[in-house]
């Protein structure tokens, strides 16, 4: 069935083929010196090739995307950020939780300094509502002596987090307003001075807020955690040595004190004094009191839901860079990671804008905002729903859920962004949950919602939603697609799959955009 193969035929199958042997050795020579000048050019062929494939891949892996994060205060755009990192870049966001633990400690010493001001408010500090001290009992007593040392720790934590140039931000003395109660009284003033800040920072507490700091940012993102950056890093110099070695003492104070703050915590005066002030401590932000035995330890480096619930609270525009590193979970979720040969969208660049009362109304033109609005990706919207029964810290006559959708009908109605898809999070489904278990009935604070209705938050959510579509369907010059999520955004794992689904909507958008698609 075969045929013989002949030594000519089974010399072609080489190339090149075998000189023949009746040339002589200079033709052989030229030969081969010709067959080797062939080779290199075609090896440089194949090299110009591959590296035009590699430049095509590169350039499409390359395609940034911008993403507007807006919300009111308070409404879970840094909590959402924090996920964002946590998706797309979790090798730096575990390299960061160290720089964290400074912003936890700090939420938790506010809370105790706080506590203790409540219970012995000193002269020089404001309480939260001044009152005239009562009898402790003896072991209050010596718990409030032996926590003494943490106002130092305090004062230090804020310095350095703070930095000692910038200023606190004076739109953080807003009148006083607990969950419940209807009075306000103007605790904070105005401070000029650094040298003040440190105090006004330091020693004065928001009921509402105790536990959280506020920081005014710079237009790139985060300078307190440049801040931080050089309080972690290795002390090579007086400077840094002497930091580290009050970092270490703060650690080593917090840690001898962990056991006393559980105990103040946990005292049966403290929380009926704290009931008495209608001070809810356990629904503020960046409250850390139940986890004090794990967080005070000297070891201690901050999980990833500590990191999320660790509270810095931002003023002013922010601009995030959060380059994806294209890495997955290994199947058994052992914490190692494989990287995905796809290409898609390598940077993306978020613009976080949080609105106060009075900011939104001058939205649409403000032309200090409509320099973010070029360019846009897509638009993500947090709508805080459980801020139903709340009024604005701002203005007290204004219901914080009936300010988001006026927030959110000005960035429906903005004609820079009437292109832009936008992904409305209707956010804090978790505390929509417990206040809606607690017996708060929804329809008391949202007249349109009948008392017929039931109040649960599948009932409530879908009459949100219905909401926020009609103000969009109204206000939109144009029409386009909104992708409406209910998150709890401290959940990790339940925001990681709307977090996929951004990934997607983002990838999508900017390949389109770059005719890639
Ligand atoms: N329980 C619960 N807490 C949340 C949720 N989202 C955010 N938080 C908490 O709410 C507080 C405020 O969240 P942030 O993400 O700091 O809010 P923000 O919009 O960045 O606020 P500003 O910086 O003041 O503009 C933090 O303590 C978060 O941990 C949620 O869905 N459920
Ligand atoms: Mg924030």
């Amino acid at each position: 069935m075969f045929s013989q193969v002949t030594s000519h035929e089974a010399a072609a199958d080489h190339w090149p083929p075998p000189p023949s042997p009746d040339l002589s050795d200079e033709q052989k020579e030229l030969r081969l010196e010709a067959e080797r000048e062939a080779k290199r050019v075609s090896d440089a062929i194949d090299l110009a090739i591959s590296q035009d494939r590699e430049a095509r891949r590169s350039r499409r892996s390359t395609v940034g995307a911008k993403v507007l994060l807006l919300g009111q205060a308070e409404s879970g755009k840094s909590t959402i950020l924090k996920n964002f990192q946590l998706h797309f870049s979790p090798k730096a966001f575990q390299e960061q939780s160290e720089l964290w633990r400074p912003v936890v400690h700090l939420n938790l010493v506010r809370s105790v300094n706080f506590i203790l001001n409540v219970l012995l408010p000193s002269k020089g500090a404001s309480s939260p509502r001044p009152s005239s001290p009562r009898q402790l009992d003896d072991t209050l007593r010596r718990l409030c002596f032996s926590l003494t040392p943490l106002k130092q720790v305090e004062e230090t934590l804020t310095k350095r987090i703070v930095g000692s140039t910038i200023l606190p931000p004076i739109d953080t003395a807003v009148a006083y307003r607990s969950r419940a109660s209807s009075v306000s009284s103007s605790l904070f003033i105005n401070h000029n001075s650094s040298k003040e800040c440190l105090t006004f920072t330091s020693l004065q507490y928001h009921p509402a807020r105790a536990s959280e700091i506020s920081i005014r940012s710079g237009a790139q993102s985060s300078s307190w955690k440049r801040n931080l950056n050089l309080f972690n890093r290795t002390p090579s110099n007086k400077q840094n040595r002497l930091e580290a070695e009050e970092d270490a003492a703060n650690r080593r104070i917090i840690s001898a004190c962990g056991r006393d703050i559980q105990a103040l915590w946990q005292h049966p005066d403290v929380q009926a004094r704290l009931k008495e002030e209608d001070i809810h401590l356990k629904d503020q932000p960046g409250f850390f009191l139940e986890d004090v035995l794990r967080i005070a330890q000297e070891d201690y480096i901050p999980s990833s839901h500590d990191v999320l619930r660790a509270r810095v609270r931002t003023i002013g525009p922010e601009e995030h860079r959060i380059f994806m590193e294209n890495l997955q979970k290994q199947e058994g979720g052992n914490g190692c990671y494989t990287t995905l040969e796809e290409p898609g969208v390598s940077e993306v660049r978020v613009f976080y804008i949080s609105f106060r009362s009075g900011e939104s109304s001058a939205f649409p033109t403000s032309a200090a905002w409509a320099q973010f609005f070029d360019d846009v990706t897509v638009v993500i919207f947090l709508a805080p729903i459980s801020a139903f029964n709340q009024a604005l810290a701002e203005d007290r006559t204004v219901n914080r859920l009936a300010d988001s959708m006026k927030l959110w009908r000005m960035i429906c109605s903005n004609k820079l962004l009437a292109s832009v898809d936008l992904i409305l999070l209707l956010n804090k489904i978790d505390i929509l949950a417990a206040n809606l278990k607690a017996g708060i009935a929804f329809s008391k604070y949202v007249t349109s919602y009948s008392k017929d209705k039931p109040n649960t938050v599948e009932s409530i959510s879908k009459y949100l939603l219905e909401m926020f579509n009609g103000l969009h369907h109204q206000n939109s010059p144009k029409k386009r697609k909104i992708h409406p999520h209910l998150t709890c955004a401290v959940d990790t794992k339940a925001t990681s799959t709307v977090i996929h689904h951004i990934q997607e909507l983002i990838l999508l958008k900017t390949l389109s955009e770059t005719n890639i698609l």
